[in-house]
């Protein structure tokens, strides 16, 4: 079975810090990859219904790519030719995707780094992101860890690529089963901020899908909505504190999955 997490920028850094870790929720998520996947998930869960040899995770760039993207013009659909711009975004989402590794591997996760800029590239406005490589790291024993990035796009120099778009492309290349975004809330929450439990149509969530509340050039909690509704794999949005429970075969914050197929 294949799961691919991603931990958002809003997890793993502190939004409106520029370049900031949240090094206390970063451990935490690292805690829980690692209770999950390095050490054996069904001693901390017999009813874990899970393989968690087969992991991937893929982080957001946060207080890291979102101001340097923005500082260059540079978004999921506006390009650059600069090639010092790709550079500094490119070299915001790497630091971070360092610390994020290394966190995993203090945590006993064989953690490894790949980088979309070198594997990715954008043909109208669709990302494709080659799963051969992720694949053969899969089945080596690694976890292939994943960012928001800047990529070639074809007609346009480079753009970002998301972190959602990511997940999304790797959940279709891989055939994953589950996919799992970790955010700073417990789920995609209703007008009155009640979490939705579940989510078949844009429409179930559409008047309270804001936006981020720190930059962002990537559409937010709207825009990751409609690409989960996108998946064949169903997938859930929730907190750290739900973390645990994701990572053991469980569903919870809001579960996506267009036309009746939320599990
Ligand atoms: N209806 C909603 N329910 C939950 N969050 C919402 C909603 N509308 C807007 N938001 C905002 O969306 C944010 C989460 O989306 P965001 O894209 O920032 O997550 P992320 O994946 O952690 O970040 P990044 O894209 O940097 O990886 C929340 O922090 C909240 O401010
Ligand atoms: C802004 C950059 C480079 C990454 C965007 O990824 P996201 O934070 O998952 O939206």
């Amino acid at each position: 079975m294949t799961t691919v997490l991603k931990l958002g920028g809003s997890v793993v850094t502190a939004k409106d810090s520029p370049e900031t870790v949240a090094t206390e929720r970063l451990e935490r998520a690292a805690e829980a990859v690692g209770a999950a996947h390095g050490r054996d998930a069904t001693a901390a869960d017999p009813d874990a219904d899970i393989d968690p040899a087969d992991l991937v995770v893929v982080h957001g760039g946060g207080s890291f790519g979102h101001p340097a993207a923005e500082r260059h013009g540079v978004t999921t659909s506006a390009g650059t030719r600069d090639a010092a711009a790709v550079r500094e975004v490119h070299g915001a989402m790497r630091a971070l995707n360092r610390t994020v590794v290394g966190a995993l591997a203090a945590a006993d996760v064989p953690a490894v780094q790949v980088a979309p800029l070198s594997t990715g590239f954008r043909v109208e406005e669709r990302f494709h992101q080659p799963a051969d490589a992720v694949a053969a790291l899969l089945a080596e024993g690694f976890v292939p860890v994943l960012h928001g990035d800047v990529v070639a796009t074809a007609g346009a120099g480079a753009t970002v690529v998301s972190g959602d778009e990511l997940v999304t492309a790797l959940a279709e290349g891989l055939d994953a089963d589950r996919v799992g975004l970790c955010s700073d809330v417990p789920g995609v929450l209703d007008a009155d901020g009640t979490v939705i439990d579940r989510i078949e149509r844009f429409e179930d969530a559409a008047d309270a899908l804001g936006e981020s509340e720190a930059t962002d050039v990537t559409g937010g909690m709207a825009a990751k909505v409609r690409t989960l509704l996108a998946l064949d794999t169903p997938a859930s949005v929730f907190d750290l504190d739900g973390l645990p429970a994701f990572l053991t075969g469980r569903s919870p914050g809001t579960r996506i999955a267009s036309d009746g197929r939320v599990p």
